[in-house]
């Protein structure tokens, strides 16, 4: 076990490169089940969460090579082995083996996800849409069991719009019999990745990318290659880490992004008085000697402000004058790095699904926990906009979504290492 520790108050400049993105990652190696000859992956983010999805595929009989960001499975000879428990837990993503397998084969078994706890994280409307395409599904000790004699499509309304049970019905849906139509879809980029990959193999999808999605089933796909988008929650983490950290006259570049992706984040630091341009594949962060403006923030789904950028957001807003509202509408309860930037001497209230931050403060270094992916992400920034040194713990998370951090963040001058726990404080953590 390894923790990180970041030296605060080092101004940044540079440029930094964004990797392939990981909620598309996870999504687009299980979707290569469905094919019958191998698919190419590349842009391939090296995560953890990428690993996981990797093995699991070995453990039911692909073969899978990795060279240099880029992923060659072939999934001929798979077979319906159940996945009940192991390394299932260790991501929220493995639910799409569900959507994969039940295409593919027309049965499956695969333990409950892990992931992020953010706050109860059900999966009903991915069940609900495997149940209206024909399949017989159950829960029996924390694993679901799906089986159909055969997949018909469907027309399947989502009571909430769904990131995972979208792209998941997609999944089920491209073998199955006719036409199924998903209304009230997420609009991700993501989805959009995930219906052009599967397309590139052969399938039929009209309307990924907005809430009505049409899917023609095929008798089979096949192999190709498709490059994965850039990761817009990584981007977005470090476009908020360059408004913290650069100072007047320097400029941070975040390179290989997609702007547009990050619209509702951008709008929000132009609120703040951040200088921010964009151009076809870059945001430019300036640094600049105007007061940063507290703004409030609302999570919602795509284009809205995702959740996943809230957490790295509040720590720029404990920089800011007057208060901030941070309201998270998808995760009420994703504020369990507040308790953290408290210990940081961040001057925050929760309230329900609500935070308010009074700014600005100057946060003070300190030993620090993530205790979920964007946590970590949020207590990195803070670590390295504090005065003195940070040591974050709970990198197993940073790890699930962040490529090469360490090595990005020196990039950009900063000053952070990774160091082994010593034997006193893995039992420190284990107790505390
Ligand atoms: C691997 C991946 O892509 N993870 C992302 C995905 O998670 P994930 O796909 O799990 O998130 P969803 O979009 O499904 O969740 C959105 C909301 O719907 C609720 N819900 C969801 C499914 C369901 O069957 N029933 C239900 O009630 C959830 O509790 C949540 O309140 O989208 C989230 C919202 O953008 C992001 O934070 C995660 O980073
Ligand atoms: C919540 C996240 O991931 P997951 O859904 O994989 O837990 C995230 O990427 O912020």
């Amino acid at each position: 076990m390894e923790k990180l520790v970041l030296e605060g108050g080092i101004p940044l400049k540079g440029t930094i490169r964004v990797s392939g993105a990981k909620n598309s990652a996870v999504a687009l190696i299980p979707a290569t089940i469905l094919a019958s000859s191998p698919v190419t992956l590349e842009g391939v983010p090296s995560i953890s969460d990428v690993q996981t999805l990797c093995d699991l595929l070995e453990e039911i009989g692909g073969q899978v090579e990795v060279s240099d960001e880029k992923i060659m499975i072939d999934p001929t000879n798979m077979v319906a082995m159940p996945l009940p428990s192991g390394k299932v837990k260790k991501l929220r993503a493995s639910y799409y083996l569900m959507g994969a397998m039940l295409g593919r084969f027309k049965q499956a078994v695969i333990g409950l996800p892990g992931g992020c706890y953010l706050g109860p994280r059900p999966i009903d409307q991915h069940i609900k849409g495997f149940e209206a395409l024909g399949a017989k599904v159950t829960n029996e000790q924390g694993a679901i069991y799906l089986r159909a004699e055969e997949l018909k499509g469907a027309r399947i309304y989502l009571d909430v719009v769904s990131v995972g049970a979208t792209i998941n019905i997609m999944l089920a849906a491209v073998l199955a019999n006719g036409r199924t139509v998903i209304e009230n879809a997420a609009k991700e980029p993501e989805i959009v990745d995930v219906a052009t990959l599967l397309t590139s193999m052969g399938a039929k999808i009209k309307g990924a990318g907005t809430d009505v999605i049409r899917i023609d089933g095929v008798e089979s796909l096949s192999g190709c290659t498709h490059t994965i988008i850039p990761d817009r929650i990584e981007a977005g983490t470090y476009t908020i880490l360059a408004a913290a950290t650069v100072q007047e006259g320097d400029k941070v570049i975040v390179d290989n992004v997609i702007p547009h992706h990050l619209e509702s984040l951008i709008a929000k630091m132009r609120e703040m008085n951040i200088d921010i341009d964009t151009n076809d594949d870059q945001i430019i962060v300036s640094g600049s000697n105007k007061e940063l403006k507290s703004v409030d923030i609302k999570t919602l789904v795509y284009p809205g402000f995702p959740t996943d950028l809230q957490q790295p957001f509040s720590v720029l807003l404990t920089k800011a004058n007057g208060t901030a509202v941070i309201t998270d509408t998808i995760y009420g309860a994703r504020f369990k790095h507040i308790d953290e930037l408290r210990r940081m001497s961040a001057t925050i209230k929760v309230e329900g699904s609500t935070a308010i931050i009074s700014g600005p403060s100057q946060l003070q270094g300190g030993r620090v926990k993530a205790s979920d992916l964007r946590a970590g992400a949020a207590l990195v920034i803070a670590g390295l906009i504090a005065e003195g040194k940070t040591e974050l713990t709970g990198l197993e998370h940073v790890d699930r979504g962040y490529e090469d951090l360490v090595e990005k963040l020196l990039g950009l001058g900063a000053n952070v290492w990774r160091v082994q726990l010593t034997k006193q404080e893995v039992e420190q953590l284990k107790n505390a």
